[in-house]
């Protein structure tokens, strides 16, 4: 029933810009070629004929002359049943005169249009996964991994997260959270090695990993840089494709968490603060105050920084590297500037933070890091707060994700999450009518509470002090939101607004 791979790539190169998870909504598509097509069966039963297939492919993506490589689990069906409505999950059908089976089959053509969409919306297919990992199976390229000492629970029906999230994940039965990596780098992914890193250190911010799945290296030609690529010599290591985790039912994500706080103080009766303008300390007063949750998470932070010390190791860097890490800071700025032309009216401020940091002396101590710290990547749960995805920064290569960095590069990336929580609600509000810019003050003033309390609790439990290293964490906070800039462009054009005001806050 699958469409040939010249049908399915024309057929992709449309329906990929509209997945939340497609990462080049910036660029158009030049072409789209199909690299590796797995078919998955569930269970050691043959399918029945004409029932549902489960496909795995690698998809290679052409935009501005560069190649990006996506993992896709299509769903083909000739019938939807009820369960799956499929104009809302999207998709596409195709015609018998696009069925490559039929015309394989010497003719026998089907007659009835086959449906192919997304099959993270479809627990009868996904099953397959847990199957796979739970017998360590082999298929095609693909092998499943299982944890060492965990036995996974198979039979489990899943649903799709709906945290807002870049790649896709599937919850099963409560009990495992399966994140599917889309855009797909070559190697190990770092948010898997890390996981497995701080596990072996006892580090108590992690969930357990329970399975992942992994291309094989003999594939890697699907994952390299282009598809005519050749296959490389060395054998690489393989490429991670999922990470099964155990899920954690009582947490809930800091976003969530935040939003809630910002909403109870933007509803609070402005008496306070009228006629002058409120301050962090009014900001405690309404109902949701997330000031001691900031604090907690602070130490949380601190805790993973030193067991990430302790699992990867820390490196001296020599003196007068805070130039280089300008330089890379310029380099970047200079990318967005050219793609977003509304960053031009604070790039006079930012260059300044660069420049400060460049004359920095002491040198610096690096280690292993989260390398893309938010408030979506943490969850207070009833043990504590939890912390997730440690693959760093999507738009970096494999490289940047797996260096060591500045631990308060973390601190500055969650900083900039308050103020991204600050503005949210208020993101589509146009400044200045006096309604509007009396809920920026009280953006304002929550985020400093919490910036406040976040950095209190890092300090304290060991973590170097931000107060003290005020000009690196500037730049590493102007570098963020560089960074959140071209990731909204993006990825969610709709939340520019969002970092660009942040941004006016921070250029002062
Ligand atoms: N172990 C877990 N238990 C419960 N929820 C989780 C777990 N891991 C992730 N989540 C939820 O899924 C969301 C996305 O996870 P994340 O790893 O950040 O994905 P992505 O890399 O796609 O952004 C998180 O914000 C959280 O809400
Ligand atoms: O969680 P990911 O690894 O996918 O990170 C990417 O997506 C994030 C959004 O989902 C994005 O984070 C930005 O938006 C958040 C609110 O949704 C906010 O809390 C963060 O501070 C802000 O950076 C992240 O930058 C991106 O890499």
């Amino acid at each position: 029933m699958r469409p040939p791979d010249d049908v399915l790539a024309d057929l992709l190169a449309d329906w990929l810009p509209r997945q939340r998870w497609f990462a080049g909504k910036d660029r158009a598509i030049g072409e789209v070629s199909i690299g590796t097509a797995t078919e998955l069966h569930p269970g050691p039963a043959a399918r029945a004929p004409d029932g549902p297939e489960l496909h795995h492919v690698i998809a290679a993506v052409r935009q501005d002359g560069g190649w990006d490589h996506y993992q896709l689990l299509l769903g083909v069906r000739h019938e939807m049943p009820e369960r799956l409505r499929f104009g809302e999950i999207g998709g596409f059908t195709v015609g018998p005169s696009d069925d490559g089976a039929g015309h394989a089959h010497g003719g026998a053509e089907h007659s009835v249009a086959a449906h192919v969409y997304d099959a993270v919306y479809d627990a009868e297919l996904t099953r397959v996964l847990l199957e796979g990992m739970a017998a360590e199976a082999v298929v095609g390229p693909l092998r499943f991994r299982r944890a060492p000492g965990i036995e996974i629970e198979t039979g489990l029906d899943s649903v799709p997260g709906s945290a807002e999230q870049s790649n896709s994940s599937l919850i099963f039965g409560d009990v495992y959270i399966c994140k599917l990596f889309r855009r797909l780098s070559p190697g190990a992914n770092p948010d898997l090695e890390v996981n497995l890193g701080l596990s072996r250190v006892g580090c108590a911010h992690v969930p357990r990993v329970c399975g992942w799945i992994d291309l094989d290296p003999s594939a890697a030609s699907a994952v390299a840089s282009g598809p005519a690529e050749p296959e490389p010599t060395a054998p690489a290591e393989p490429t991670t494709l999922a990470m099964m985790s155990q899920y954690l039912p009582s947490g809930t994500d800091g976003w969530d968490l935040a939003i809630t706080s910002v909403r109870d103080w933007f509803a609070y009766a402005p008496t306070v603060c009228d006629p002058r303008a409120p301050t962090s300390a009014d900001a405690g007063a309404a109902g949701g105050d997330f000031a001691a949750e900031a604090e907690r998470l602070g130490a949380a932070t601190a805790t993973v920084h030193r067991d990430l010390a302790a699992a990867f190791g820390v490196t001296r860097m020599p003196a007068g590297y805070a130039r280089e890490m300008a330089a890379d800071m310029h380099r970047q700025l200079n990318e967005v500037c050219r793609s977003v032309p509304a960053l031009a009216e604070h790039e006079t401020a930012i260059r300044e933070a660069f420049d400060e940091l460049a004359r920095l002396r002491t040198p610096p101590v690096f280690q292993r890091v989260h390398g893309d710290y938010h408030l979506g990547q943490v969850m207070r749960t009833d043990t504590g707060w939890i912390v997730l995805d440690f693959e760093g920064e999507p738009a970096r290569t494999p490289g940047e994700r797996r260096a060591v960095a500045h631990p308060l590069r973390d601190v500055a990336g969650m900083l900039r999450s308050f103020e991204y929580a600050a503005r949210f609600l208020i993101a589509d509000q146009s400044l200045p009518t006096d309604a509007a810019l009396s809920l920026e003050t009280r953006a304002h003033a929550w985020a400093e509470r919490n910036r406040g309390a976040f950095c209190r609790g890092y300090a304290d439990a060991g973590g170097l002090d931000p107060a003290e290293h005020a000009v690196l964490v500037r730049a590493f906070e102007f570098d963020k939101a560089v960074y959140e800039i071209r990731y909204e462009a993006r990825n969610r054009p709709s939340w520019l607004p969002v970092p660009l005001r942040a941004l006016a806050h921070l250029a002062g």
